[in-house]
């Protein structure tokens, strides 16, 4: 709201002066002017600094000695500047300074031609100070007319009917704020500042009343009320909201209701035929129907406020923001997560999804400091009158972190490097612990919110990494398949990318006890994987229409064979065994090489036992391309599968929507995952062991244990064993970072706990509750399930015959995992005899016609035809 009328205070006297308008009465005007003497610049700071939220402060610099210290004023949210000629030239070269926030300032020295010339073609106002000559003033403004810079005037003699000629004349006139009253009745010596404020606003009701705009300290209307010259009085004198009823006379509001208002400003729109009044709403609300508004409840930010401003008052025990009130680094691991999460949102969806994850746990933190919206916003529109930009460099680690150029190796470390020690990721309290939420006591949006999995790094920085790799694979072959391997294995002595069948026995040696335990895992999921076999079927559907349907397997095929992180010979029996039982003719397997360019034994052991026609040394993005397009020496194949990281997955993607690589794809399979449904009667130990297990994948693993009307001692136990076994892992690291995401939902029984599992579709679904059979006739969504206790999720990863290449990010909604059925096509037969296509006929010529294919027609016709001539 621009100043309509400028009090003048001294700040070196007016947080103790009572004469005139108080501090408060200041404030409601919302705007004050000061003038600063040549060694008071650092008391004007100060008094920027205190009052910023209350007043939009003017200063008369021109004792101001040095052009840097006008900017600090400026920088410390001074509104406007009244300086001399020779400053303003100086000001005039200053970048980012907006000259609206400037006005000269006529002198004895000035001619009317020099202002008139300084501010030709600017922003620039005129102050003209201790005017004598009113009329000369009005002749002046008169001649300029309408589009003239904004002119400021303090009278030699300020009285009230020469303040409101000056007004008049559309300039703001600044006067002392010891010659203003809000009560003229009990101070006659003073003026009614009421009677100016009000001066130039246009009422065109028969009334005379003037509409007037209530809104909160954030400018969210609260209503339409009306209000008068002896209304605005009242309110400024009693610092209340005080309106004008069209029935009732003056209407103090909230008097009989108790629903009072705070007096925080009064101020005008553009054309001054509207009062806005900004008040602090008391008790149920402004409207008479109980509701915030009279349009409604709040919304949005000022909604969460409000809520979360109750909660901070009464939250209900164990709810999720009194954890969050009552564990401030719980609160702060959330800001860096959901910040983190809305770096990495690309769509307009996800950045809208992710800034209001962040601006909850923001404002969550605010409330807990008692900070309210109001003043962050006070606070922004401080930092928007900053002259002396900051150049807006991120800060040490940030920068560090976030380094656009970074090397590729620094952003594989950003992606997958287990948590420092000192980093509290994953704990509570110094102990590794998940997140609980009681699905009783907190609303179901935590609750979704709680499980979402965490999230990857966006699409668009993946796929500008992953793209240009494909290409160079493209054109390059060979050569750049080996650049890559040297780049991110640091295989440098690696001179060719693939390893032929037959392999040397000197490349899988291994243990007996370790080609003992491979041999038990590999008949078992061939076991399981042979039994999936469909045989051919057929079907008579009409006398004489004979439909068959039978597999053929797809002929070569591409397994990923994940190495990052982990060496995952178990993945290569898992790719490979149905392979080879479905009858591949090649079987081409990938993974990334050790720093010295050899393959894990373990996994050329399996290439070995599943008939593989070669090992591809390379991992990620290259070795999906390689497979995908063949190079020298890499065999083009017709599907690729496997899990891997999200390099792998986007590739993945790509090469199988390029119709020009003729290649397909599994499913999306991310990062390990597992949910555990726990009732009485499960041992926490097993549960804690099993969460673990998939903990220790990858920080970017999620973990959930759905408990079922568990007492607090016996969750207590869970967390106890979570917390004990995990300290003795020796990837704690990489399990806090996995922890740090994960959670536990405390529900009321077996059917809400399968509800909310089957919302999540989880990769890995163990149950460790009673009857556990009958449970699985209610699993809608899950990769694989693992039923009562004596099944740990790691049987079925290494040896039980399941296979362990799951969807993952609840993509087991539509994807099943790898199966035998993966790796075959099916194809359709038909076979009609005569009588068949007599019966059938009629039907297709009919849908022919209907479709206006003619040829499929008669190709019916002309065989029945055939037959009715006898020449068939
Ligand atoms: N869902 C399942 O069935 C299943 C099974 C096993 C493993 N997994 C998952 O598979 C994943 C394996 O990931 P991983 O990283 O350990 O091994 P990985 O083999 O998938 O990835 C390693 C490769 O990533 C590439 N890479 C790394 N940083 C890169 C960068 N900055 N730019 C370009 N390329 C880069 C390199 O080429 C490297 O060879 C884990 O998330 C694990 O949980 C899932
Ligand atoms: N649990 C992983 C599937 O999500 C597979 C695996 C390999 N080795 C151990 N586990």
């Amino acid at each position: 709201m621009s100043a309509t009328i400028l009090p003048q205070v001294d700040i070196a006297t007016y947080a103790t002066s009572t004469q005139g308008l108080s501090l408060q009465q200041l404030s409601f005007i919302g705007s004050v002017f000061t003038k600063v003497g040549a060694n008071q610049v650092e008391d004007a700071l100060s008094f920027l600094r205190q009052t910023f939220a209350r007043f939009n402060t003017y200063i008369d610099v021109h004792s101001v000695p040095s052009v840097e210290e006008v900017l600090s004023l400026l920088d410390a949210g001074a509104v406007k500047v009244f300086v001399t000629l020779q400053q303003l030239e100086q000001l005039k070269s200053v970048k980012n300074l907006d000259l609206d926030r400037v006005a000269v300032t006529v002198s004895d020295e000035s001619t009317r031609e020099d202002i008139i010339n300084a501010v030709a073609g600017t922003t620039v106002g005129v102050y003209a100070e201790a005017v004598a000559d009113i009329e000369l003033v009005e002749a002046w403004l008169k001649e300029y007319g309408g589009e003239r810079p904004p002119v400021f005037i303090s009278l030699s003699k300020a009285t009230e009917e020469n303040l409101l000629k000056v007004m008049n004349s559309g300039a703001v006139p600044v006067i002392s704020a010891e010659r203003l009253t809000v009560n003229p009745e009990a101070d006659p010596q003073r003026i009614d500042i009421a009677k100016l404020l009000i001066a130039n606003v246009e009422s065109d009701r028969v009334d005379g009343l003037f509409p007037t705009l209530v809104t909160d300290e954030r400018g969210i209307a609260l209503g339409l009320v009306y209000s008068s010259e002896k209304s605005v009085s009242e309110s400024l004198r009693t610092g209340a909201g005080v309106y004008q009823s069209r029935k009732r006379g003056l209407w103090y509001k909230g008097a009989t209701s108790g629903d009072t208002q705070e007096l925080i400003k009064i101020g005008f729109d553009c054309d001054q035929d509207c009062v806005r009044f900004v008040v602090r709403q008391k008790g149920k609300g402004f409207c008479h129907l109980s509701t915030a508004t009279c349009f409604g409840e709040y919304s949005g930010l000022s909604r969460l406020q409000q809520t979360l401003q109750k909660r901070k008052a009464s939250a209900p025990e164990g709810s999720y923001t009194a954890r969050l009130y009552n564990d401030p680094k719980l609160l702060q691991a959330k800001i860096m997560e959901e910040a983190n999460e809305l770096c990495e949102a690309t769509t307009k969806e996800d950045v809208a999804w992710e800034a209001a994850d962040l601006l909850y746990f923001a404002l969550t933190k605010c409330v807990a400091a008692g900070v309210t919206l109001e003043e962050v916003e006070q606070n922004l529109d401080a930092k928007n009158l900053k002259v002396k930009r900051r150049k807006g460099d991120a800060k040490g680690p940030w920068a560090a972190k976030l380094s656009v150029s970074a090397p590729q190796d620094e952003v594989k470390e950003a992606a997958s490097v287990p948590k420092a020690r000192s980093d509290p990721a994953g704990t509570i309290d110094g102990r590794i612990e998940m997140r609980r939420f009681n699905t009783a006591t907190e609303p179901n949006s935590v609750i979704q919110e709680a499980l979402k999995r965490p999230s990857q790094r966006s699409s668009e920085k993946i796929m500008g990494i992953v793209n240009p790799i494909i290409a160079d694979i493209r054109a390059r072959g060979d050569a750049a398949v080996l650049e890559y391997t040297h780049k991110f294995e640091k295989a440098t002595s690696l001179t060719s990318p693939v390893l032929k069948a037959p392999f040397q026995q000197a490349l899988m040696n291994l243990s007996p006890e370790t080609i003992a335990a491979i041999d038990t895992s590999f008949e078992n999921i061939r076991r399981f994987h042979a039994a999936q076999a469909d045989k051919p079927l057929t079907v008579e559907t009409m006398p004489g229409v004979v439909c068959s349907r039978f597999s053929r397997p797809i002929e070569r095929v591409g397994l990923y064979v994940p190495g990052g992180t982990a060496v995952l010979p178990s993945t290569a029996l898992m790719l490979g065994v149905p392979a080879m039982v479905a009858g591949c003719k090649t079987i081409v397997i990938a993974s990334p090489p050790r720093a010295d360019g050899s393959i894990t034994p373990e996994i050329v052991y399996v290439a070995h036992k599943v008939g593989a026609q070669s090992i591809v040394l390379a991992g990620g993005a290259q070795a999906v391309a390689a497979m995908a397009y063949g190079t020298e020496s890499v065999s083009k194949v017709d599907k690729i599968l496997g899990p891997g990281n999200q390099f792998v997955t986007a590739a993945k993607m790509v090469v199988a929507n390029d119709t020009s690589a003729g290649v397909s794809i599994d499913m999306p399979a991310g990062p390990s995952e597992v949910l555990v449904i726990a009732d009485k009667t499960a041992n926490p130990a097993f549960v804690a062991s099993d969460l673990l297990s998939q903990a220790e994948h990858g920080v970017d693993s999620q973990v959930v244990l759905i408990a079922v009307d568990l007492t607090a001692e016996q969750l207590q136990s869970i967390e106890n064993e979570v917390d004990r076994q995990a300290n003795a892992l020796p990837r704690v690291d990489i399990v806090r970072g996995a922890i740090s995401h994960s959670v536990t939902l405390l529900v009321k029984d077996i059917k809400e706990a399968m509800e909310y599992s089957n919302l999540y579709a989880p990769e890995h679904l163990i149950l460790q509750v009673h009857e556990p059979e009958k449970i699985v006739e209610l699993v809608q969504n899950a990769g694989s399930v693992f039923v009562g206790p004596w099944t740990p999720e790691s049987v079925g990863d290494y040896s039980a015959g399941v296979n362990h290449s799951l969807p993952t990010y609840g993509y087991a909604k539509q994807y099943s995992g790898v199966n035998l059925g993966s790796y075959v096509k099916h194809i359709t037969s038909s076979n009609l005899s005569p009588e068949g296509l007599k019966n059938i006929g009629s039907a297709v010529m009919q849908l022919a016609k209907v479709e206006e294919l003619e040829a499929h027609r008669r190709a019916v016709s002309i065989r029945l035809e055939h037959m009715e001539k006898g020449t068939g």
